[in-house]
């Protein structure tokens, strides 16, 4: 499903801006993101794509213009709130209890996602059907052999695929992900690539990524977007956007990036 088949965005913002003193990071940035639709947001270094990210998670307060959730403006909403309606961000790996296990981290989540949603299904969804479903995700990450172990001992990459488990059993609406496979060897990034394409396409879910491998681009995005300078200079599907001028030579032009 693409932008054209949904009419309701699940996340706008409305040219957000931020100002860090005299330079504008973020510039008037003007986006709707839809359900079933994964969007890529790609940049040169220091264009404004963590930045963006931040003022739609919460993380940091716009100086201007607007972040709408299903079509209500969240501007004034801090991360947590903004995690609470919806809004779900994974690689921040703040979120892991590193002296706990595996499965007890997913299990909180999954005990969390329980409580806010359905508070009479907490009250007697046990302790059983807990480490079932924290144990499901694990499998989905292909993380099941390390269920018990601290999360303290785990590999960077194993961290991340922790985080995506995390973000799946919180069910968010959005999903936001820094470089999912940033860390990862080389065969874990398919692992994580198909999943977060299943995810999107079983939960229509609305997904947004930043991300600099231009292989894991081509491979995911249904839209690319792209900021400059924290401007946003093109917005479209892959094909188009890559071979545009600006892009060519804003971004994918230089070789590190191609
Ligand atoms: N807290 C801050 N205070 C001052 N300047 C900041 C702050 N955070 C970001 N910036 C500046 O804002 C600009 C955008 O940074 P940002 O990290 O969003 O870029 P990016 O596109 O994510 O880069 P990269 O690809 O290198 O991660 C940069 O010039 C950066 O130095």
């Amino acid at each position: 499903m693409g932008a054209s088949s949904t009419l309701v965005p699940s996340l706008s913002t409305r040219d957000l801006t931020i100002r860090f003193g005299g330079h504008v990071a973020v510039n008037q940035v003007t986006a709707d993101f839809y359900p079933g639709t994964l969007t890529v947001i790609v940049g040169p270094n220091g264009a404004g794509k963590t930045t963006y990210f931040n003022l739609m998670s919460g993380q940091l307060p716009a100086t201007s213009g607007s972040v709408h959730l299903h079509g209500k403006d969240i501007t004034g909403s801090g991360a947590a709130h903004r995690t609470r309606l919806g809004i779900g961000r994974a690689f921040q790996l703040t979120n892991l209890f590193p002296n706990l296990s595996v499965l007890e981290n997913v299990r909180l989540a999954v005990q969390s996602h329980a409580g806010i949603g359905m508070n009479m299904f907490s009250m007697w969804f046990g302790h059983k059907e807990l480490i079932e479903r924290a144990g499901h995700y694990l499998e989905r990450v292909a993380l099941g052999a390390r269920r018990d172990t601290k999360v303290a001992a785990l590999s960077h990459g194993d961290k991340r695929k922790l985080e995506v488990a995390i973000l799946l059993a919180l069910e968010p609406d959005v999903m936001m992900f820094d470089e999912p496979t940033a860390g990862m060897s080389v065969d874990e990034v398919p692992v994580v690539l198909d999943l977060i394409h299943q995810v999107k396409a079983e939960r229509n879910k609305t997904i947004l990524l930043v991300e600099h491998k231009m292989d894991v681009v081509r491979k995911l995005a249904d839209r690319i977007i792209v900021l400059h300078n924290g401007t946003l200079v093109a917005d479209g599907n892959p094909v188009e956007v890559m071979a545009s001028q600006i892009v060519q030579e804003a971004y994918l032009g230089t070789p590190e990036h191609a």
